[in-house]
């Protein structure tokens, strides 16, 4: 068994390919970032405010992912706290920290005080930061990177309390900066917490082909060994990413995908033929995930999907549904209504699982004929690794 770690072990220590690796992850902040100097200078430009010892502009940022939002954000607040020592910052991504209470338990935690891990209501958490802010020098900034996400499930009540805060305490002490990718969201918030929370609105571009090139190139050289990587083959993985909105982080993710599977064919160049391969176990693994974290009954009118195409080549929304009735009625649990289960039909041809084409059968009507866009055995095997029950039908 130790010779098969050692020669895994040796691979790694040894590797052709790879000088480090890290860089092209997507936590590692570049110390560069091209092509995005407007964005730093802007909220440079809100933060600087500090210097004064005021509280900056509560801010908010969006664009679409992948086009440097985190990225900025961290850079200018670290390179401002090397320079200013009258403030701290925060950095929550509310996916992880996904509820009011761990919020503010951070933030406390972060200005010294220690909080138990749960028991205390969210109103006492929000007492005993404002004690502690009361009693701080600092000026606080709270990141809330997708700060969608957190609303989405429990609402903008903890958003209205933060940006509250200066109100009750009548010192300004919390500056927040709140990061979506989600361009609908802020219009979806309640008005008093958007005029607080988007004192001032940054919009990122997406990145285009060129300037993700520029960006690959940084990167590539300081994680490639010498010669590994050929400008041909960041121009490729560069304009994959940009025909995909300009994402910098799926373009890093091509380069690094593909260098890992050089490694593992062994050979010494990255070619054209393993980008395509990455691009390929990419999207494999986010179509996985995709389905693996749908709503359930989402997930049965995609088994159902999966079950009638086994049988026949057509397959109406009609025929889905009476299969997704058969099998919710099988599980025991109750089943949506058809029209629901002709919008889920929807959402999945937006997710680019299926395809749902209108067709016209003449006297008895207009209906959707739905065939499958991707991998059937990726679809099946996300669906059963995610859900026992969904595990127990299809057996
Ligand atoms: N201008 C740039 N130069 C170098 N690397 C960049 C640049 N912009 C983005 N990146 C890298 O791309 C990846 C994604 O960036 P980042 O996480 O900042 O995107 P984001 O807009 O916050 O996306 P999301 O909304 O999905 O969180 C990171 O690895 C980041 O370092």
């Amino acid at each position: 068994m130790s010779d098969i770690i050692d020669e895994v072990l040796s691979a790694v220590r040894n590797s052709i390919i790879f000088r480090n690796r890290e860089y092209l992850l997507p936590d590692y902040i570049p110390e560069e970032l091209p092509h995005r100097e407007n964005e730093i200078k802007k909220l440079a430009s809100i933060l600087v405010q500090l210097y004064r010892g005021e509280r900056p502009s509560n801010t908010f940022i969006y664009g679409l992912t992948g086009t440097g939002k985190t990225a900025v954000t961290k850079y200018v607040l670290n390179n401002l706290q090397k320079k200013l020592k009258n403030f701290e910052y925060i950095y929550i991504n509310t996916r992880q920290s996904d509820t009011p209470y761990r919020i503010l338990a951070d933030v406390i935690e972060r200005l010294g005080s220690k909080v138990p891990f749960t028991g205390l209501s969210t109103a006492e958490l929000y007492r005993r930061m404002v004690k502690v802010l009361e009693k701080s020098e600092k000026i606080m900034i709270i990141v809330l990177d997708e700060v969608d996400a957190l609303v989405k499930k429990h609402g903008d009540d903890i958003l209205y309390r933060l940006t509250r805060v200066n109100y009750e305490i009548n010192k300004s002490k919390i500056s927040i900066i709140g990061i979506t990718n989600d361009v609908r969201f802020i219009d979806g918030v309640d008005p008093r917490v958007r005029s607080s929370l988007g004192e001032v609105e940054l919009v990122f571009p997406p990145y285009n082909a060129e300037q993700l090139e520029d960006i690959l190139t940084k990167r590539a050289s300081l994680a490639f060994k010498e010669g590994v990587i050929s400008p041909v083959i960041i121009r490729l993985c560069a304009a994959i990413a940009a025909r995909d909105h300009g994402d910098a982080r799926r373009a890093l993710d091509l380069l690094r995908v593909a260098g890992e599977i050089t490694e593992r064919e062994r050979k010494q160049m990255v070619g054209e033929e393993e980008v395509e391969k990455a691009r390929i176990e990419i999207e494999r693994d986010r179509v996985y995930e995709v389905i693996a974290t749908l709503p359930f009954h989402s997930k049965l009118v995609l088994l159902s999907i999966l079950r009638g195409l086994k049988a026949s080549n057509h397959l109406t929304t009609g025929e889905i549904y009476n299969l997704y009735k058969d099998m919710a009625t099988s599980t025991g649990s109750e089943f949506v209504t058809q029209r629901r289960a002709s919008d889920i039909i929807n959402e999945l041809d937006m997710l680019g699982i299926i395809s749902a084409r209108v067709v016209n059968r003449g006297r008895y009507g207009k209906t959707k004929e739905v065939t499958l866009s991707v991998d059937p055995s990726v679809i099946l095997k996300a669906l059963l690794e995610s859900d026992e029950r969904l595990a127990d039908i299809w057996s």
